[in-house]
């Protein structure tokens, strides 16, 4: 099996506590969670678990709402998102697996405020690596990873999740 470069169950425990705690502080226990396909959503599904959350979980494809949608089009077997609640004045907690240019999470905000307008949004990543873009910043990282030049890391699942790290060309 392939070594993960993070050891993820240690990973996701201590962001719970952490997301937990947060939540606590901010009045916002009551909250819905929303993973970002694919990675996203397994990190999201792990971190419901272990909140205990009653809110059934979002899952959202950012594929119309990439900016460079026009340029790679869309797969012919895109998977719809799926928010089984209203969004309007609910506390999100938005999960995505990688944090890099914000381009993703951009995306993902935008697509949540075409549901409804939310009371507030927390973001939750799994890893961050430098290389943002845009203005945006995670409320939880659980590791933050420094690659080297040209290489991408990937998290695999959903079981066993394991995080890769691919030089270009492999
Ligand atoms: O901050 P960004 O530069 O937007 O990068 C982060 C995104 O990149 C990956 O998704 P990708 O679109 O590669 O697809 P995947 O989920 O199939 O890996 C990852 O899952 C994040 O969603
Ligand atoms: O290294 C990277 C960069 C963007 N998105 C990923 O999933 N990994």
């Amino acid at each position: 099996m392939t070594d993960s470069a993070i050891d993820i169950e240690a990973t996701l425990d201590d962001m719970t506590q952490r997301l937990r705690a947060l939540l606590t502080a901010s009045g916002r226990d009551d909250v819905a969670l929303i993973g970002i396909h694919s990675g996203g959503v397994w990190i999201a599904q792990a971190l419901h678990e272990r909140l205990g959350t009653t809110t059934p979980l979002g899952e959202i494809n950012i594929t119309f709402y990439r900016d460079d949608f026009s340029r790679i089009g869309m797969h012919p077997r895109v998977k719809p998102s799926n928010l089984p609640f209203p969004v309007e004045d609910r506390h999100i907690v938005l999960v995505d697996d990688v944090l890099y240019t914000g381009r993703t999470i951009r995306a993902a905000l935008n697509e949540i405020f075409d549901y409804g307008r939310p009371a507030s949004v927390t973001l939750a990543v799994l890893v961050e690596r430098g290389g943002r873009e845009l203005p945006i910043q995670a409320d939880i990282i659980g590791q933050t990873i420094t690659p080297a030049q040209g290489e991408h890391v990937k998290l695999l699942g959903p079981e066993p999740l394991v995080l890769v790290t691919k030089g270009t060309g492999q």
